[in-house]
């Protein structure tokens, strides 16, 4: 049995999210995304959103992100109401096609110090290298991004997100277009990327085990609209322990908390279908 953290109050808040409720306007009118979710992460915890395809995660990420507003509810970054998007956060897409063509890995990695912070040519440079070197991608700095493989566009573009002095990443999917393999070592090299870098992270997926393996907090959504079920202490999980018995049973519980959300969303769709007209 997994420990509920609905009474944990962290002590310094990274971000915030209050109260999130989003509709979209649509063609035939309002479409509820997300109905009033709400979620705390401290500085260096990892934040993992999970629910099923189409219940809102990447929306509540781009609100997280300021791509979009909500239309109720508020977002705190370092306790100040965020609004818009902002230096303090850098977003990974599950997109490979994040980085400039024609720019080499290692002008990618130093154009937003370049632009953003505005440092000198050779001290991007420099701390480009340094970055990719981190990623595990010093051997790629001077090509092209065509020539990278998908998990090396990655890890480029997580270098992009290390080389500033931002430190809450906001990843949607960054693996899910991965073979299994490069997925689970890309996981790794985060988890030990983000212990030592110590940054705070959202990240966004549908996988039970990815969720649980990468994140400190998990946060479940039920399906269409987005709505908490329940929050998770899973930090108990490591590198070293994200198999076995114990990690099994996890699994096993967030699948049935997820399929009974399901099996109540189901009820609730026939019930709406048989009411008359
Ligand atoms: N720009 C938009 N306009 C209208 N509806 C949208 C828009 N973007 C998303 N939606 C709808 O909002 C709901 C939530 O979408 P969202 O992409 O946030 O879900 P998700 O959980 O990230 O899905 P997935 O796991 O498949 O990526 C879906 O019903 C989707 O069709």
């Amino acid at each position: 049995m997994l420990a509920r953290t609905d009474d944990f109050t962290p002590a310094r808040p990274a971000f915030e999210a209050r109260n999130l409720t989003l509709d979209y306007r649509t063609s035939n009118g309002s479409l509820r995304a997300v109905d009033d979710v709400s979620f705390t992460a401290c500085e260096g915890e990892r934040l993992v959103l999970l629910g099923r395809s189409g219940c809102g995660k990447s929306s509540i990420l781009k609100m997280l992100a300021g791509f979009i507003a909500p239309t109720e509810g508020n977002i705190f970054v370092r306790g100040r109401p965020a609004r818009g998007a902002g230096p303090d956060r850098i977003v990974i897409f599950q997109e490979f096609d994040q980085l400039l063509p024609w720019k080499t890995v290692r002008e990618n990695v130093a154009f937003p110090l370049r632009v953003a912070e505005g440092v000198s040519r050779a001290e991007a440079r420099d701390r480009a290298a340094e970055a990719l070197r981190k990623v595990g991608l010093e051997r790629a700095i001077d090509v092209f991004p065509h020539t990278l493989s998908g998990g090396m566009k990655q890890r480029a573009a997580i270098a992009r997100a290390l080389v500033t002095n931002t430190d809450i990443l906001l990843m949607d999917e960054p693996f899910a277009a991965l073979d299994a393999l490069t997925r689970r070592r890309l996981q790794e090299d985060l988890l030990a990327l983000a212990e030592e870098e110590g940054f705070t992270l959202l990240f966004v997926t549908h996988s039970i085990e990815e969720a649980i393996l990468v994140g400190t907090k998990l946060h479940l959504l039920s399906a269409h609209p987005g709505r908490t079920i329940t929050t998770f202490d899973t930090a108990e999980f490591r590198l070293g322990n994200a198999s076995g018995d114990r990690f099994d049973s996890v699994v096993s519980e967030v699948n049935g908390l997820l399929f009974d959300e399901r099996q109540r969303h189901q009820d609730r769709e026939d019930s709406h279908k048989k009411e008359p007209a």
